[in-house]
């Protein structure tokens, strides 16, 4: 076998077989060019040229493959894996992820996004070998459409180091399967398709124009003649699927080369997997791995016309531009916001202040909740309500809904709870009273019918009716006095409670005590603010108040300095809004009786003049009059409508003014109410703290940085690795080598897979 001086031919040349005779069609030479032959390289070197142009076009938005073929034993994973007791042996794998992670750090001016997968075909099964859960992993699927190929549910882990990639590189290398034959004692038994992801967006703002590239690094399983290999049992199978698969390769290379029809793509798992990078849409480098031996001459031909096929094929790489849905959310969520600024310049261009727009925090929700129910029981004004855009008007009907909910939940609880109660007091009685009728119906009464007690019947004594006793309303106490005994009065619902029907104020408040009570108690709708599950974890009985939002804010509003004084600031900003909104409104109707009145007596001075006296129109027209002269009546007329002028430019100024003032005050009161949400988060935050165990509380201040005397060891261990290997940069690889325990493993042996 002769490399020609271009570094691109190789000529092979055949002995003449004796036996054949003197004169035979035997080939003696055959030559073939390439686009490269290298021989007695450095892996750098190989990497240098084949592999470094196909990762820089990942990095550009263009899919690319790297795959390795050859017989078994001729190089295959120490090309594509390399020695990984030798850092300067390392493959084209961890030089890849090395390359691409320097090209990241150093395009700051682009966001980056890199995932891995791994993946072997073995004994054409799929085998995920990043799968947490390897009994899970075989679960994959190669699904393909016209532009992509992708492998459904092949785990696909996100990187953000070198470091990190390495080790889920080596971590996928001692799942993979390997054996001892004669040729190689350590040869792979499977496929290993090695995939790197690479989302690039120009940046974290325009978000939606990604590139979403993939690049395949693949070390195929070495064809074997079974002759020289001498394979058995499961070996035979392991080295039958192998071949039987590289020729499924080579039947879809040369329907490609001859640009046929229908391709046989889907005839092996390996063809599936590697469509995109045969005929679709990638740049693809294929290195051919030869053994130049006498001994293996017929797989070096072998090899050499495969890659000789292979280098025709034409693919169509592009630069891909994403189509991504959670890209195009975020395009949309971008036109939101700037819809929403718009708006507001809008708004404020017409005088209509500041208007709410977005969403409401769980704060103002709350807030909102609170103002429905001070307007449900009749201690705010409808004016209160938030009503100046349609987003305020849905979240008011959604706090209406949620109280409403929350009532029905408290009406709904209150029967269920007096019902129980019944059923509880019903048992007790039957023990008790030996079948007496608590809670039988009252048939001779008329109108709403209620139980019966006997004489002797007591509610009973159990903790929650005490509780139940302890907090109830008045009326609710009117309630009890007048229901059953088993019945909780606080939640009973109000029909049942007495038997006059209470006003509807009455049972307007009596039902919003209730919702209060509801709003209050942990669980409740209204009530889901995040905090209970941290707080849930700390202990003592003040913890129990800490589960409920609502009441640690009125807590924080009434009993805590700070919150009483911000609680004081919000409403008398609110009040100042409030009256800023009345003096508007009652300023707003003066300025449209004043129009009104001017236009009614502009009417009455023009219907006037239209029925002047005729005598006055002939003075008139006589000449002795001017036709500007009035009479007394029009006079009178242009007077008033003077005065009303006056007035309506008098209200209109105040109008303005007042209009002005109002965003100023609005402001205020929105600060107001950030100062008092910041003040309680603050106070929260505090008092959770205190809850904190002190143990929890040393590991917080420790943080991160501090390491024990091991890992200390381990970063000095890396050092040393580095500073041998003569290259800073190595750390990455030993880190993650020592982080895997890479060097122990891969023991050359068994097949791995079972
Ligand atoms: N360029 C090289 N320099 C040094 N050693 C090499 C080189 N190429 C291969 N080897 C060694 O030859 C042996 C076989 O190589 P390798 O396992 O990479 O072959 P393979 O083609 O992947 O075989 P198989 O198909 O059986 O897996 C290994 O011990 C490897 O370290």
């Amino acid at each position: 076998m002769r490399i020609h001086q271009d570094g691109e031919t190789i000529t092979v040349s055949f002995p003449k077989d004796a036996a054949s005779g003197l004169i035979n069609n035997q080939l003696d030479s055959l030559s073939l060019k390439f686009d490269g032959v290298l021989e007695n390289v450095s892996q750098d070197t190989v990497y240098t040229t084949c592999a470094h142009d196909a990762v820089d076009s990942v990095l550009a938005g263009v899919n690319a493959c790297v795959f390795c073929y050859g017989q078994t034993g001729a190089g295959k994973t120490f090309s594509m894996s390399g020695d990984e007791q030798n850092y300067a042996h390392r493959g084209i794998i961890p030089r890849a992820l090395h390359h691409i992670f320097k090209e990241v750090d150093l395009r700051t001016d682009k966001v980056y996004r890199v995932e891995v997968s791994y993946m072997e075909i073995y004994n054409e099964g799929l085998y995920d070998l990043l799968a947490d859960n390897p009994a899970a992993a075989d679960n994959l699927a190669i699904l393909d459409d016209a532009s992509n190929t992708v492998v459904r549910g092949l785990t696909r882990v996100e990187v953000r180091s070198e470091e990190e990639a390495l080790a889920q590189f080596f971590t996928g290398e001692q799942g993979r399967s390997t054996a001892v034959h004669v040729l190689n004692n350590s040869s792979s038994r499977s496929h290993a398709l090695f995939s790197v992801y690479v989302e690039t967006r120009a940046s974290a703002e325009a978000s939606e124009r990604a590139l979403l590239s993939k690049l395949h690094l693949v070390d195929l399983a070495g064809s074997e003649r079974t002759k020289k290999t001498n394979p058995s049992g499961e070996q035979l199978r392991e080295a039958s699927c192998i071949n039987k698969s590289l020729t499924f390769l080579e039947q879809v290379v040369n329907a490609l080369a001859r640009k046929d029809n229908h391709v046989p793509f889907r005839q092996s798992k390996l063809t599936a997997a590697l469509r995109d990078a045969l005929g679709g849409n990638c740049r693809t480098v294929m290195l051919a791995n030869l053994w130049p031996e006498a001994a293996h001459l017929d797989e070096c031909v072998s090899t050499l016309r495969f890659a000789s096929r292979v280098r025709c094929l034409e693919t169509s790489a592009v630069v891909n531009q994403s189509a991504d849905p959670v890209l195009a959310l975020r395009k949309a969520e971008r036109q939101v916001k700037e819809l929403r600024q718009e708006l507001a310049m809008r708004d404020m261009l017409s005088g209509r202040g500041r208007v709410g727009y977005e969403d409401l925090s769980e704060g103002e929700q709350l807030e909102l909740q609170q103002l429905v129910l001070r307007y449900l029981n009749g201690s705010a004004q409808l004016d209160e309500l938030p009503m100046d855009s349609l987003k305020r008007i849905k979240e008011t009907y959604k706090a209406f809904k949620a109280v409403a909910g929350s009532w029905a939940a408290a009406s709904a609880h209150g029967s269920a709870h007096g019902g129980a109660a019944d059923a509880a007091a019903g048992q007790g009685d039957v023990a008790e009273f030996d079948g007496a009728g608590v809670g039988d119906v009252d048939t001779s009464s008329s109108g709403f019918c209620i139980g019966t007690a006997p004489m002797q019947a007591r509610p009973p004594a159990s903790p929650s009716a005490a509780a139940g006793r302890a907090d109830s309303s008045a009326s609710n106490a009117a309630a009890g006095a007048a229901g059953k005994p088993g019945l909780s009065p606080r939640m009973a619902p109000p029909s049942r409670m007495s038997m006059s029907s209470p006003s509807p104020r009455t049972q307007l408040q009596t039902a919003t005590q209730q919702q209060q009570q509801q709003l209050t108690r942990p669980g409740s709708p209204l009530l889901q603010q995040g905090q209970k599950g941290q707080l849930a974890a700390a202990a003592g009985g003040a913890a129990e108040l800490l589960f409920d939002h609502n009441a640690l804010f009125s807590k924080y509003k009434h009993s805590v300095a700070d919150g009483k004084r911000q609680a004081e600031q919000v409403k008398q900003q609110q009040q100042q809004v409030a009256e800023l909104k009345q003096q508007i409104k009652d300023i707003g109707l003066q300025v449209n009786s004043s129009k009104e009145e001017i236009d009614s007596l502009s009417m009455q001075l023009e219907a006037r003049k239209a029925v002047t006296p005729a005598g006055n129109r002939s003075s008139s027209s006589s000449g002795g009059a001017d036709a500007g002269v009035l009479d007394n009546d029009q006079y009178v007329l242009m007077q008033q409508v003077k005065a009303a002028k006056a007035r309506y430019r008098t209200a209109f100024d105040s109008l303005r003014e007042l209009r002005g003032s109002l965003d100023p005050a609005v402001d205020s009161l929105a600060a107001a109410k950030e100062a008092l949400l910041a003040g309680f988060d603050a106070w929260l935050a505090a008092q959770q703290g205190q809850q904190l165990g002190a143990t929890q509380q040393i590991a917080a201040w420790r943080g991160d940085d501090e390491m024990d005397p091991g890992e200390a060891f381990e970063r000095m261990e890396l050092a040393r690795k580095a500073a041998q290997a003569g290259d800073p940069s190595s750390t990455a690889f030993f880190a993650a080598a020592s982080k895997t325990g890479r060097a122990a493993v891969r023991s050359p042996g068994s097949t791995m897979r079972s």
